[in-house]
C-alpha cells in the first residue's frame, strides 16, 4: 500500500500551475522581437523590468508588452519542467493551441528578419551586420525587406510603427484568447486536482481502512495460524491415536477373524452333527412310537397285574397270619434248639478241638501240584487227617503213620466262611449265656493269625473269625499283646511307664479286666478293619524291637458283646477273648538260647497249662490267669490246631496234634449258663 502513496502525491499538482507554462514563450518571442536599435539596454530594462508606461514616445504596444510581462510574472516562479512538457504536449494535442502557437512564434520573430541565416563577420556594403541591424531595428520587425527609412522620414517611419503596432495589438489579442484558454484550463485542473484531492482523502480513508482491516486479517491470520498449528498439533496425534487404534484393530481384526474361522468350523461340525440329529431323531420318534404303543401295552398290562395284587395281597394277608403262627411256633423250637445245642455242647464236652491245614505257599508249591504227599484227610465227617512219614521211618514209629481225629478237620481247601459256620454256634452259645474261648495253636506260620484275622490285606472274602464274629455284634473292643509275660496295648502305644495289669472285679466268679487298656467302640465294617491295622501296626513297631516278636507272643482280642436274640427277644452283654498264640515250637527243636529261650520257656509254661486234665494253675502265666473265666468249668472252649503242609515241619505237626488230642480229652467241667448275664468268650490263636 505504501508504494502506491507516492503515485497518488505525483497526482497533485503543483501549485503554480496556472498560466506559468504560457510565460517562457512570451517572454523568449518578447525577446525575439526587440532591436537594439528599438530597445536600447537601458529602455529594454525598463520594458522588460515592469514600467507600465512606454518610452517618451507614449507607444501602446510597448505598454501593452509591459502588461503582458506583468501578466507573465503573476506566476512568481518557474513552472516545472514536468509541466512544461505537460503544456507542450497538450498544446501539441489541442487544436487551438497548436493553430496559436505556430502564430505566437511566426509573430515573434522579428519582422525584418531574413529566414536565411547570416554568416557572422559578413560584410553588408560597409553596414553593421545584418543581424545587428535586424535586432536593433524596430523597423525589422515586421516589415521584411523593407528598406530603412532616412531619419528624416518620419512619416514612413510612423507608417512603420504602426504596421508593428498594429501586429502587436494582433498578438496581443491572441496572447488574450490563450490566455484565457489557459484559464479554463486551469479551472479545468483545479476542478480536476480538487476531484483528485477528494478521491486522495477518500483513497487514504480506504487506505486507513484498508490498513486496519489488515491488521485484523493479520489478527487474524495470526490466530488462523495457531489455530492451525494446534490443528496441525491436533492432527499429528489424532493420527499417531489412529495409527495405533489401527494397529489394535488390526490385531483385533485377526483375532476375530481367528475365532470366525474356527467359529465356522465349529457351526460346520454342529451342522453336520445337526444333520445326524435330525437323522437320529427320525429313528427316535420312530423309535418313540412304537415305545408308546409299547407303554399303552404295558398300561393295560399294569392295570392286569394291579387286580392280581388286590388278589395277592389278600393272599397275602392269609400267609401272614399263617406266618405269625409259625414264628410263635418257631420261637418256640428254637428255645428247644438251644436247648438241645447246650446238650450236644455237653455231650461234646467243653473243649473242642478244630484242625486246619493250610494250603502250600509260594516257593513251597515248586515241584508239586499243591498236593501235601504226607497228609491223608480221610473220613466223610471231615474229622480225621493222617500223617504219614515219608521215606526212612525209625523203629518206634513203626508203619510211620499217624492218624488224629478231632472234632472237625478242615484240609487246605476249606474257606474262611466254612470255618467260620463251624464256630459261629459258639458265638452264638456266648449270647446264650456261656464263657466261650478261642485259641489258636500251631507252630509259626502254620496260619493261626490267618485264621484269627485274615490276611495281611484287606480282603472281604477272606476276612478272619474275629471280622466275622464282630460283623454279628455291636460290641466293645481291645486288643493286647502277651509278650514275654508282659501286656501291652494294641490299639494304643502307652508311654513306657504305663502298666497294665490282670485284675479281678468283684469276687471270684467276677470279670476279668486288664488296666489301662484302650477299649474302642465298633459298629461297622470299617471300623473293625482300622481296629485290626492299628494292632498289626502296634505289632510291627514291637517287631523292630525283637525280630519276629509277633511270633514270639499271645495276641488277645477281647470283646465285649451286645447281642439282641430277635427269636427269643433276649439281649445279652458279654466279653469274647479271641487269642493268636505265639509259635509252639518245641524248646529242644528250636534251639534257643538267651531271650529267645526265655521267651520260648514262658510260651509253653502257659501253653501245657492249658493242656492240663483236671487243674490249669491259672496264676502259672499271665495268659492262663487272663484267660481264667474262659477255661474253667463255666465256659467253652474251641482251639483250633493250626498245620502246616511243609513236609520238613512234620515234627513239629506230630507234636501240635498230639497236644492238641491232649486238649481235646481235657474234662473242665460242665458248662452252666448264666442267664442274663453273658460271660466272655475266648477265641485263642495259639502257637
Ligand atoms: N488257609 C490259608 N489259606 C491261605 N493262606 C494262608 C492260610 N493260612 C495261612 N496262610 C498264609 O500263611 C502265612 C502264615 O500264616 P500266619 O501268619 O497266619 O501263621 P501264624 O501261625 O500266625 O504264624 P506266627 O506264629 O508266626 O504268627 C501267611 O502268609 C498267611 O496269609
Amino acid at each position: 500500500m505504501e508504494s502506491k502513496l507516492p503515485r497518488i502525491s505525483r497526482l497533485r499538482p503543483p501549485s503554480s500551475l496556472n498560466s506559468t507554462a504560457a510565460k517562457p514563450k512570451i517572454v523568449a518571442a518578447t525577446k525575439r522581437c526587440r532591436s537594439p536599435e528599438e530597445a536600447p539596454s537601458s529602455k529594454r530594462q525598463r520594458f522588460s523590468g515592469g514600467e507600465n508606461k512606454p518610452p517618451s514616445s507614449g507607444n501602446k504596444p510597448a505598454a501593452k508588452l509591459k502588461t503582458s510581462n506583468s501578466s507573465g510574472s503573476l506566476s512568481g516562479g518557474r513552472p516545472s519542467s514536468k509541466l512544461q512538457s505537460n503544456i507542450s504536449g497538450r498544446a501539441t494535442s489541442n487544436p487551438r493551441t497548436a493553430t496559436v502557437k505556430p502564430s505566437v512564434v511566426k509573430s515573434a520573430k522579428p519582422v525584418g528578419a531574413s529566414s536565411r541565416p547570416v554568416k557572422p563577420g559578413a560584410s553588408n556594403n560597409g553596414r553593421p551586420p545584418a543581424s545587428v541591424n535586424t535586432s536593433g531595428n524596430t523597423s525589422g520587425c515586421g516589415t521584411g525587406s523593407k528598406a530603412k527609412r532616412p531619419a528624416w522620414d518620419l512619416k514612413g517611419r510612423l507608417q512603420d510603427m504602426e504596421e508593428r503596432l498594429k501586429q502587436h495589438t494582433e498578438q496581443k489579442s491572441d496572447f488574450q484568447t490563450q490566455m484565457r484558454e489557459w484559464q479554463e484550463q486551469q479551472a479545468q485542473l483545479e476542478s480536476q486536482n480538487s476531484k483528485l484531492s477528494g478521491t486522495v482523502k477518500e483513497k487514504e480513508m480506504h487506505f486507513t481502512n484498508m490498513v486496519t482491516e489488515n491488521d485484523g486479517l493479520k489478527r487474524k491470520l495470526s490466530e488462523a495460524e495457531e489455530d492451525l498449528y494446534q490443528v496441525r498439533k491436533q492432527l499429528e496425534r489424532d493420527t499417531e491415536n489412529f495409527e495405533f487404534t489401527k494397529a489394535s484393530l488390526r490385531r483385533q481384526k485377526e483375532t476375530l477373524e481367528g475365532e470366525v474361522a474356527s467359529l465356522q468350523q465349529e457351526v460346520a461340525g454342529l451342522k453336520s452333527s445337526v444333520a445326524q440329529l435330525t437323522a437320529s431323531q427320525a429313528g427316535i420318534r420312530s423309535e418313540l412310537e412304537a415305545t408308546k404303543l409299547a407303554l399303552e401295552q404295558a398300561t393295560r398290562t399294569i392295570a392286569d397285574r394291579d387286580a392280581e395284587i388286590v388278589t395277592h395281597k389278600a393272599t397275602i394277608s392269609g400267609h401272614e397270619v399263617t406266618i405269625e403262627e409259625y414264628l410263635q411256633s418257631f420261637q418256640e423250637h428254637e428255645t428247644v434248639r438251644r436247648q438241645l445245642h447246650n446238650s450236644i455242647q455237653e455231650l461234646k464236652g467243653n473243649i473242642r478241638v478244630f484242625c486246619r491245614v493250610r494250603p502250600l505257599l509260594g516257593d513251597e508249591l515248586y515241584g508239586s501240584d499243591g498236593d501235601i504227599p504226607h497228609m491223608a484227610f480221610t473220613g466223610e465227617e471231615h474229622r480225621t487227617l493222617e500223617l504219614e512219614r515219608l521215606g526212612e521211618v525209625s523203629l518206634s514209629e513203626g508203619n510211620g503213620k499217624y492218624e488224629f481225629t478231632f472234632d472237625r478237620v478242615f484240609d487246605p481247601s476249606t474257606s474262611q466262611a466254612t470255618v467260620f459256620e463251624e464256630i459261629s454256634q459258639l458265638v452264638q452259645s456266648a449270647l446264650d449265656g456261656y464263657n466261650v474261648c478261642i485259641f489258636a495253636y500251631g507252630q509259626t506260620g502254620s496260619g493261626k493269625t490267618y485264621t484269627m484275622e485274615g490276611p495281611s490285606v484287606e480282603d472281604e472274602e477272606n476276612m478272619g473269625v474275629i471280622s466275622r464274629a464282630l460283623l454279628q455284634y455291636e460290641f466293645e473292643g481291645s486288643f493286647l499283646e502277651i509278650y514275654n509275660e508282659t501286656i501291652q496295648d494294641l490299639l494304643e502305644r502307652h508311654a513306657a511307664d504305663v502298666k497294665h495289669d490282670i485284675k479281678m472285679t468283684g469276687t471270684s466268679g467276677g470279670d476279668v479286666m486288664v488296666t489301662n487298656l484302650t477299649t474302642v467302640q465298633v459298629t461297622t465294617e470299617n471300623q473293625i478293619t482300622h481296629l485290626l491295622k492299628t494292632a498289626s501296626q502296634n505289632r510291627a513297631v514291637g517287631e523292630t524291637q525283637c525280630n519276629e516278636r509277633s511270633s514270639r507272643s499271645h495276641s488277645v482280642f477281647r470283646l465285649k458283646i451286645t447281642g439282641n436274640n430277635t427269636i427269643t427277644g433276649e439281649t445279652c452283654k458279654g466279653t469274647l477273648n479271641l487269642v493268636d498264640l505265639a509259635g509252639s515250637e518245641r524248646l529242644k527243636e528250636s534251639g534257643a538260647t538267651g531271650q529267645r529261650l526265655k521267651e520260648t520257656q514262658n510260651i509253653n509254661k502257659s501253653l501245657s497249662n492249658l493242656g492240663m486234665e483236671n487243674h490249669v494253675p491259672y496264676r502259672n502265666s499271665k495268659l492262663t490267669y487272663l484267660l481264667q473265666n474262659s477255661l474253667g468249668g463255666n465256659s467253652k472252649t474251641l482251639m483250633f490246631v493250626n498245620v502246616s503242609p511243609r513236609e520238613d515241619s512234620f515234627s513239629e505237626t506230630l507234636n501240635s496234634l498230639r497236644f492238641a488230642t491232649k486238649v481235646n480229652q481235657c474234662n473242665i467241667g460242665t458248662a452252666t449258663k448264666k442267664i442274663r448275664v453273658c460271660e466272655p468268650i475266648l477265641l485263642i490263636d495259639l502257637p
